[in-house]
């Protein structure tokens, strides 16, 4: 079938040579003055993959949303909801169906991005989410994965795995969009933690993090309605591998350049999560420990090593 993929970012490039990669036609939409597009456009290639021939490249969001029923979204979580405001203006969208391949939420808000989404563009499109572990040097190495794709119809999840699913990703159908969009979005901001525990000599205490920053986002979930459980799964737990402890992890490696005193030049969306979380905590009245500690650190400018001690100071408690 034909897919669109609108975004020519590290992953929208990549999810757009993988859609193309299993049999599909392929539209893939990056801004006209974009240097990722000029790149793509001038050499076909990028730092990561190189596009087939047949792959087509547009700068035209009308010829990218009319050219197929289903469009992948893979942007900055930020620019979410200035550029649905942009595709609600096309008549083309009534009746597509959108895949957000984004982790974050919205920092202003805290709203998760499926729900940011629904507000631009109205009731009558169908929205899914795409997230779990993978980094595109693995997949063009051809080393397979396990994603998950989640939606409030299951029917609509199901007609996109049974498009999407190869034997390079293997997908799950997620039945949890609040535990899969926080998860996927909060697990950005633990591979930040993680980077800074590398750089400050702590690695050994990632197990640690791995524990405890699911139990802390898993009582968020609850909270707001969602399955705890879905914490342990893809989005989340199953996401920590590819960004607490991988050396291709932009979150991971900022939260270890900033520890080092460097810049890290990448999109890393934990960062903007951090203050999206600070908000649900309030909201909701559910502690978050870690993820006020990395407030305090990033936006605070509170020293990291003695923020992230002060953690073992807290009251002893129960583990579960
Ligand atoms: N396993 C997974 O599911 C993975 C998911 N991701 C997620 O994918 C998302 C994108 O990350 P990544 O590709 O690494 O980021 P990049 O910075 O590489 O790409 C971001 C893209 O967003 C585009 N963009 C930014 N603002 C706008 C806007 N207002 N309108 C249109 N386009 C815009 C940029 O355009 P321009 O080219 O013009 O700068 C760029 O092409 C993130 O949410 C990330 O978490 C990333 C990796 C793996
Ligand atoms: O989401 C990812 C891997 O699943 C990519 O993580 P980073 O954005 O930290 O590189």
């Amino acid at each position: 079938m034909n897919i669109s993929v609108l975004g020519c970012g590290r992953w929208g490039t990549f999810l757009a040579w993988y859609a193309n990669k299993i049999g599909h036609n392929v539209m893939l939409w990056g801004r006209e003055t974009s240097r990722n597009f000029i790149g793509l456009k001038d050499t076909r290639r990028n730092d990561y993959l190189s596009l087939p021939e047949d792959l087509e490249l547009t700068s035209s969001l009308e010829n990218a949303v009319s050219f197929t029923e289903i469009i992948i979204i893979s942007i900055s979580a930020q620019e979410l909801r200035s550029f649905a405001n942009r595709l609600s203006s096309l008549n083309e969208i009534q009746g597509k169906t959108f895949i957000l391949c984004m982790k974050g939420l919205e920092s202003t808000s805290g709203k998760r991005l499926s729900h940011v989404f629904g507000e631009e563009v109205g009731k009558n499109i169908n929205t899914a989410v795409w997230v779990g572990p993978g980094h595109v040097q693995d997949f063009v190495n051809n080393i397979p994965n396990c994603m998950v794709i989640g939606s409030d119809n299951i029917e609509v999840t199901k007609k996109i795995v049974q498009e999407l699913n190869s034997d390079l990703i293997r997908f799950y159908y997620g039945q949890d969009l609040i535990g899969n969009e926080i998860g996927a979005a909060a697990k950005n901001v633990m591979g930040l933690a993680a980077g800074m525990l590398d750089g400050l000599n702590y690695s050994s205490l990632k197990g640690s993090l791995m524990a405890r920053g699911t139990r802390e986002i898993s009582r968020l979930v609850r909270a707001m309605g969602g399955n705890d459980v879905t914490v342990y799964g893809l989005s989340h737990l199953g996401d920590f591998e590819a960004t607490l402890f991988s050396e291709h992890s932009h979150n991971r490696k900022f939260g270890q350049a900033l520890v080092e005193g460097i810049e890290f030049g990448k999109l890393a969306e934990g960062v903007a999560t951090i203050k999206a979380l600070r908000k649900l905590s309030i909201q909701y009245d559910v502690q978050l420990p870690i993820c006020n500690a990395l407030f305090e650190i990033i936006f605070e400018n509170k020293n990291a090593d003695e923020t992230l001690k002060n953690l073992f100071l807290r009251p002893v408690k129960f583990e579960f």
